[in-house]
């Protein structure tokens, strides 16, 4: 047998930075989760108990910290890339950095109608992410997304004209709710060192803005005629207004709001053009996924 795949280091490092602005007096706050897993030439720390190569994970936490403090946290995919690229560039038999990156929204208080220079608001569980692998041959490569950002719609959503056979009893409709827990992706093409991505800085929080947006104003805006259709229009615009993006993916659950017939109740109408009270599921969901590519 052989060590066909490893990879080690430090999950769930919890880092918080505050950034004081001296002249305004006006605080800003990151707070982010980190995950760095390293690869290379270890496979005799598995193999023979050969610890001379292993980095220790506590040193790889220690490494989140300083480097936090000595550089910029924001954007994520830059933060990123300095962690990756000071492994490879510090040990010389580890080849590949592996970051993730989940963000937490601090969302800044208004307090009178004015934005408050030190308070904030954590806004439900919506985070901004990034995965990105740092490798000594092949540069750096970063996907960047959002993920629990959970919408609802009352109208303007409709699902007609599926297979109707002896499985199907789902009654076609042309007005339903439509929730979903939006996981957006958005792939880079590759950046070939840190000075790539440090050229590249500006894009970020752009693409970021412009996913965000666009997700939030064509699930409003179209009328759906399926999760599917409406989630490929999201990837065209995105790869539309972002051109350093090669591919976007989506993975949206159907969180489905079930029709209640009261009319065994006196004939009570809540149905169709009636229907005003809904039970919200838990599960079964429905999970649709797609990638959609540049070219
Ligand atoms: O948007 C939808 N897509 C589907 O594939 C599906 N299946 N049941 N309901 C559905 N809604």
């Amino acid at each position: 047998p052989r060590v066909s795949a490893a990879r080690y280091g430090k999950d769930n490092v919890r880092v918080y930075k505050v950034h004081r602005d001296a002249a305004t007096g006006v605080q800003t706050v990151t707070e982010m989760t980190v995950c760095c897993l390293l690869e290379g030439e270890i496979e005799t720390s598995y193999t023979k108990a050969d610890n001379s190569v292993v980095v220790a994970t506590d040193s790889i936490k220690n490494t989140i910290y300083i480097l936090a403090k000595q550089h910029p946290v924001n954007p994520p995919e830059l933060y990123a890339s300095i962690l990756g690229s000071h492994f490879i560039e510090k040990y010389a038999h580890i080849h590949v950095a592996n970051v993730k990156i989940v963000v937490n929204r601090w969302i800044r208080m208004e307090v009178d109608g004015k934005p408050h220079p030190h308070s904030f608001i954590k806004d439900g569980g919506e985070t901004r992410n990034v995965e990105a692998r740092i490798s000594r041959k092949d540069g750096i490569v970063i996907n960047s997304s959002i993920a629990d950002l959970t919408v609802l719609k009352s109208t303007g959503s409709a699902f007609h004209g599926y297979v109707q056979d002896e499985f199907t009893t789902l009654r076609e409709t042309w007005d339903r709710i439509l929730s979903t827990d939006v996981s957006a992706t958005w792939k880079w093409s590759t950046f070939a060192d840190l000075k790539a991505v440090e050229a590249s800085v500006p894009k970020f929080d752009a693409a970021w803005e412009s996913a965000r947006n666009t997700t939030l104003k064509l699930f409003a805006e179209d009328e759906s005629a399926s999760i599917q259709n409406t989630m490929y229009k999201m990837c065209e615009s995105i790869l539309e207004q972002v051109p350093d993006v090669a591919a976007v993916t989506y993975e949206l659950p159907n969180k489905h709001y079930f029709e209640l017939d009261l009319s065994w109740h006196n004939g009570l109408q809540n149905t169709g053009k009636d229907a005003e009270v809904y039970a919200p599921q838990s599960g079964p969901n429905g999970l649709i996924r797609c990638e959609v590519s540049r070219s």
